[in-house]
């Protein structure tokens, strides 16, 4: 379903040359919950913004469906991107809208009538458990709750691959699953294809059957969740598995 291949990202700052991403080849599959995980400034973002091309490798290819997408101009991508929904560590609510608003904004850029769209967002309110803060602001919310809307939000489209960038990091131990426990029912439930960056091995024991492991910008190591825990074989899935926080 998504298909890397060789995907590089260089970015220049000044006259300086980051690589962010080296030569990635990953198969994402229908139905995946895939996890993506690695240390701060690993280039998990980035690799998660390639996918739709919110980054633009620098070289490489990447695939949705069989058909390889960057070389399509931002026109050709709609589609495409209609497709792919995305949430992430901050939420990113519209703080002037209400959390019936927030919901609703991606479908009154479409045709749909108000009582399409009306009723659309009430039965998604109604799947992230919020019917009752309907008429709220997000400064009203918890942190769990705005990411119920955010998700709320990017399923409005149908989208049939959710993006999660750090989607439960600002949230406590019980909210967090909460929230997995949301994605997982997604999944099941509406067939969504998930990837899932994050720096928590926790997360990904909870909710991914893939995963991936990056570090400066590289794929070190990727399986099926169970065997990587299981039998670990890079010295960084390794320090992932097992975090210290020994000070010299
Ligand atoms: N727009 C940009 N311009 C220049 N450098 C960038 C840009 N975006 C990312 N980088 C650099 O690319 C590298 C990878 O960054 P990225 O944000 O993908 O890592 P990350 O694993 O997601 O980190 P974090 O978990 O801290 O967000 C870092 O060295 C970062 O400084």
């Amino acid at each position: 379903m998504i298909k890397l291949e060789q995907v590089s990202k260089i970015f220049y700052k000044k006259k300086r040359e980051i690589q962010a991403l080296k030569d990635i080849t990953l198969h994402i599959e229908k139905g995946d919950i895939f996890g993506i995980i690695g240390y701060s400034g690993s280039g998990k973002s980035t690799l998660v913004r390639t996918i739709n091309l919110l980054e633009r490798p620098t070289s490489g290819d990447i695939y949705l469906q069989g058909k390889n997408i960057v070389s399509l101009s931002e026109k050709e991508l709609i589609p495409f991107r209609r497709k792919i929904g995305m949430i992430f560590q901050h939420f990113n609510l519209l703080s002037s809208r209400t959390v019936f608003d927030n919901v609703a904004f991606p479908l009154q850029l479409t045709n749909m009538t108000k009582a399409e769209i009306n009723k659309k967002v009430d039965n998604l309110l109604d799947m992230v458990d919020l019917s009752e803060k309907r008429e709220e602001y997000p400064v009203a919310l918890s942190g769990g709750q705005k990411q119920r809307v955010a998700i709320a939000r990017a399923l409005a489209s149908d989208p049939e691959i959710l993006l999660c960038d750090e989607a439960t990091s600002a949230l406590d131990p019980q909210t967090t699953r909460s929230i997995l426990s949301l994605l997982k029912r997604i999944n099941r439930e509406l067939g969504i294809t998930i990837v899932l960056i994050t720096h928590q091995m926790e997360v990904v024991r909870a909710v991914c059957n893939r995963v991936a492991v990056i570090s400066a910008g590289e794929l070190v190591e990727e399986n099926e969740v169970n065997v990587l825990f299981e039998f670990p074989k890079s010295p960084i899935t390794q320090e992932l598995l097992n975090p210290t926080l020994t000070i010299d």
